[in-house]
């Protein structure tokens, strides 16, 4: 017997199921759904987890980002559609200045004004067949696409976006805690960037997307549906958020890199350091640019031979854009090096990590139930760093001085608490799944997401 469901205009008139069993979700009819992000692989990895999930569900899904990542994205299966030009230009800016300092924003001004406009063209092109948007917000684009095609729209982020008296905006984490200097992180954040580049979405909205200007009134930020992908175990959700706010829990891509085998030389050297009986720690800082590559090398190894302890090396720091090659070094018996390697693989197999604090690295490593140890650059990377301290499963590492690197990798592998601390984390967080929420959260929104959110309370 053919089941039959209710069309779709029906379906959203009736009551919310409530009494599903907790890992079902409820059955829609398949959509398209179109991820648009740009940045770093921190800023897309998350949307190929998501996309298994609702391709699971019977959905089609689009990422809309960087060339650079098409090849990768395709072989996961999912569709992949350009937007957003170079990203290591992006992730240069965002390195060399301070997020949204005046060198920030001279550099942004002078530089980026032609990117925004290529971004804002390209995006509208690439998402115009959306059933549903999900959008990073640093992608800006996608609220306006979606208010054009009348069609549901969420913010989908790495770390907190929306306005809160709970912490401050991840891009500027001052030392002061103070609730009110907490919102107006968030109000200045807003409208810096709007002031910044409305007047080139308006134009745009007006000769491309054919609809009327709009303000920081009508877009009404704070009530869009959002849904991020952390932990309420790492940043519990504020009380002045919404409902249609959700933190999901991470979402996790393991095996990143679908043919990854560990080198047997790794394995080896892994199984040395246990007959050893040394603690052994990663060490590496995602894709960022750093000032002096070779002087953080021989600090690093200094502080891992003074420390005792065992270092996985992943040099990504010396591979992206460093002036002086590193080709040369050798390192020590006590450090293997390596280029990259997935976190979900190693991490589990190690005593502690210590790295730049991405958003999906330190999930990785919280995940993995070991101290987490963050030595920020930039972006939210202080912000995840003072979250790891708060939460006890790590430190924030001040810098990269021998002493320094050398006190922390001591207290990382010694301390009981901090042990302890991370391990009841990471069990917690392993027990979540953040794609299964997100996807249940769109369907429980989906309604809200698609009004105008002016006349929404
Ligand atoms: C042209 C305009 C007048 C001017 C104002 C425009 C400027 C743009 C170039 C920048 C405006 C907003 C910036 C960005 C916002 C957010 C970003 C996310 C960041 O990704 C995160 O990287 C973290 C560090 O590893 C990681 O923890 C986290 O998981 C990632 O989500 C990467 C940079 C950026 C995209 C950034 C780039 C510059 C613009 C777009
Ligand atoms: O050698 C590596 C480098 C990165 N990653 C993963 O790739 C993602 C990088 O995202 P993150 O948010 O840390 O930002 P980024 O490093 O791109 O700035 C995270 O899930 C990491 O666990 C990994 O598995 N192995």
């Amino acid at each position: 017997m053919t089941q039959r469901y209710l069309p779709d205009a029906a379906l959203q008139l009736m009551p919310k199921v409530i009494n599903l069993p907790a890992g079902m979700l409820p059955r829609t009819a398949a959509r398209h759904f179109v991820c648009l992000t740009i940045g770093s692989r921190g800023d897309v990895q998350p949307y190929i987890a998501l996309a298994q999930e609702l391709q699971r569900a019977g959905h089609t899904v689009t990422i809309v980002t960087h060339a650079e990542y098409k090849e990768w994205i395709e072989r996961w299966g999912v569709r992949h559609r350009t937007a957003g030009g170079d990203p290591g230009a992006l992730m240069k800016l965002s390195v060399e200045h301070k997020m949204f300092s005046p060198q920030f924003f001279k550099e942004s001004l002078s530089n980026f004004r032609t990117w925004l406009d290529d971004l804002l063209v390209d995006a509208w092109e690439q998402c115009k067949d959306a059933d549903v948007l999900l959008e990073s917000p640093s992608a800006m684009a996608g609220v306006h696409i979606a208010e054009a095609l009348n069609i549901p729209y969420f913010r989908t982020f790495t770390m907190p976006w929306t306005k809160t008296a709970a912490f401050p905006h991840p891009f500027l984490s001052p030392p002061v805690e103070l609730a009110s200097f907490n919102t107006s992180t968030y109000i200045l954040f807003d409208n810096v960037l709007w002031s910044a580049t409305s007047g080139q979405i308006n134009r745009w909205r007006k000769h491309t997307l054919h609809i009327g200007s709009t303000d920081m009134g009508h877009l009404a930020q704070s009530k869009i549906p959002s849904i991020y992908n952390f932990s309420t175990y790492v940043v519990p959700k504020p009380l002045d958020w919404g409902d249609a706010i959700v933190i999901s829990g991470y979402w996790f891509l393991d095996n990143p890199d679908l043919e990854w085998a560990p080198p047997e030389s790794l394995t080896q050297w892994m199984a040395k350091a246990r007959q050893d009986k040394k603690p052994i720690v990663y060490i590496g800082f995602g894709s960022i640019t750093v000032p002096n590559p070779p002087a953080m090398t021989r600090n690093i190894v200094k502080a891992v031979l003074r420390s005792d302890v065992r270092a996985i090396i992943s040099k990504g720091w010396s591979a992206r854009m460093s002036k002086t090659d590193e080709t040369d070094f050798v390192f020590p018996p006590e450090c293997y090096s390596i280029d990259k390697v997935p976190h979900d693989w190693l991490f589990p197999q190690v005593d502690a990590a210590l790295h730049h604090g991405g958003a999906g690295t330190t999930g990785a490593s919280l995940r993995a139930g070991i101290p987490t140890l963050i030595k920020p650059w930039f972006g939210d990377q202080f912000f995840w760093a003072s979250r790891v301290q708060k939460i006890g499963a790590g430190m924030k590492v001040s810098s990269l001085s021998a002493s320094e690197i050398t006190t922390t990798l001591v207290k990382a592998t010694s301390d009981r608490l901090m042990k302890e601390r991370a391990a009841s984390i990471g069990e917690k967080i392993r027990s979540e799944n953040g794609v299964h929420n997100a996807v249940k959260a769109i369907y429980t929104y989906f309604d809200r997401a698609g009004r105008d959110r002016t006349e929404l309370d």
